[in-house]
């Protein structure tokens, strides 16, 4: 293997590629090699096999995992994934980039995150929810609202975060909305959580645009997935008047330079964030990432834009709102190139910021509308845009390296005071 291969390859590997960044971070900041040795890695990781008896009557065994960064600032948070591709070291990796999120938010969380391999397009409503059953009984006791909190991720829906809170009530005997976030609004859900995670992408693309000195108005935008995070981030778009000329799913895109009729996507997708085996004209995801636009948002899984494509990527502002579309390679090439990259730590951290406010109403009992949720997402997003963008030009860094700085400085403070560094 070469070593631009070599390289490479490193760059894919989503934990490692983060080890490095934290490392530069901390250096960055200051602190000593120790802190790095206890960030590096999560604090805890449980991996759970989990029976299900399928409707056909056969048991079928799936492997889950929760992984739980650092708790030095508080209980852990972070959602859980139903993917065939689900590994442990991707969990691992995104429990240290939730942890990083609740950083950059001053949120008083540390990390996690969970994940179950499974296909859940294959798998019917009931072992669905034998399933969430399942890994809740088996991931129990590390879990709870003062400990772990879970939320949703790619392919897991409010249905599931409410098996998931009925299956914890059950066990701990009482009623425990605060064990998870991500719920229906009639089990304690927050207004807002549903079109968190695109509201906030849509409050950095508002910032970034500034900072480039585009119009939003008439601004050309790609979106890859249409799932939770992508098809309302298409619909906010569009209401603000860009022209959403590409979106795609786990399949393949539809484009239209005149700009898609984003109303009709939404009422055919299915809630899988699938549509596009409607249609008969359409384009690979490679193919989207590549073309003409002015803002591109990867919404949908880690690895998308590489060495092999950031040189044919075309847009002047790249907003993550997946975790881990880029690896550090291609981030290298695109801010060589100018390109605006608003990291995926800050631009998704709506999600969690709206699952925090969840969190605070299910405990104070006394829910909040959905103007008083927006206003407060609003006021965290554009702070947290700020700080970075300002550490950025303070330390001449790019927006991922300072993303990293800021959300990593409340984590290393708090393991200081508690007396573990
Ligand atoms: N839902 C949330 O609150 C948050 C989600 N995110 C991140 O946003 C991204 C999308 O999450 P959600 O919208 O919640 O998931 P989702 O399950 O609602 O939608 C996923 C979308 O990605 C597409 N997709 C799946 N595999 C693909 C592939 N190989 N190539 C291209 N497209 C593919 C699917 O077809 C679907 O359109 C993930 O990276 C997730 O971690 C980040 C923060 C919060
Ligand atoms: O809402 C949450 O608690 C976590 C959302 C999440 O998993 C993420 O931001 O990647």
């Amino acid at each position: 293997m070469t070593k631009e291969q070599q390289k490479e390859q490193e760059s894919l590997n989503l934990f490692y590629s983060t080890q490095t960044v934290i490392q530069k971070a901390l250096a960055k900041l200051g602190y000593q090699n120790e802190m790095f040795d206890l960030l590096k890695e999560p604090l805890r990781l449980l991996t759970v096999r989990i029976p299900v008896r399928m409707d056909d009557g056969s048991v079928k065994v799936f492997t889950g995992y929760r992984s739980q960064h650092n708790d030095a600032v508080g209980p852990t948070k972070g959602g859980v994934r139903f993917h065939p591709e689900v590994n442990e070291e991707e969990v691992k990796a995104l429990s240290i980039w939730m942890s990083l999120k609740c950083g950059i938010t001053n949120l008083p969380y540390g990390g996690g995150k969970g994940g179950i391999i499974c296909d859940p397009r294959k798998m019917s409503f009931r072992e669905l929810e034998r399933l969430s059953r399942g890994y809740v009984r088996a991931i129990s006791q590390i879990v709870g609202p003062t400990k772990d909190i879970p939320a949703p991720d790619v392919y897991t829906n409010s249905q599931i975060m409410a098996w998931m809170m009925d299956e914890y009530s059950r066990l701990r005997e009482f009623d425990s909305p605060g064990f998870i976030t991500g719920k229906p609004i009639v089990l304690g859900g927050s207004q807002g959580r549903e079109t968190a995670t695109a509201r906030g992408v849509t409050i950095c693309i508002e910032e970034a645009v500034k900072k480039k000195g585009i119009e939003l108005q008439g601004a050309r935008v790609v979106i890859q997935g249409f799932g939770n995070a992508g098809s309302y981030l298409a619909k906010f778009m569009h209401d603000a008047g860009a022209k959403v000329i590409a979106v795609s799913d786990v399949y393949g895109g539809v484009h239209d330079p005149n700009g898609l009729d984003i109303d009709y996507l939404l009422d055919r997708r299915d809630s899988f964030g699938t549509f596009s085996q409607l249609f008969k004209e359409t384009i690979t995801n490679k193919e989207l990432l590549e073309l003409e636009c002015d803002i591109l948002v990867p919404a949908a899984i880690s690895n998308q834009i590489t060495a092999e494509n950031a040189a044919n990527i075309k847009a002047a502002i790249v907003v993550e709102a997946a975790n881990g579309p880029t690896t550090l390679e291609a981030t290298n090439i695109l801010t060589e190139r100018g390109v605006l990259l608003v990291p995926d730590i800050l631009a998704s951290a709506g999600g969690v910021t709206v699952s925090y406010f969840e969190w605070v109403q299910n405990n104070q009992g006394y829910y909040w509308t959905e103007e008083e949720v927006a206003e407060k997402l609003k006021k965290v997003m554009v702070d947290s845009f700020e700080k970075i963008y300002r550490t950025a030009q303070e330390y001449q860094v790019d927006m991922r390296l300072a993303a990293y700085m800021t959300g990593i400085r409340k984590m290393a403070e708090a393991a200081q005071f508690r007396g573990w560094v």
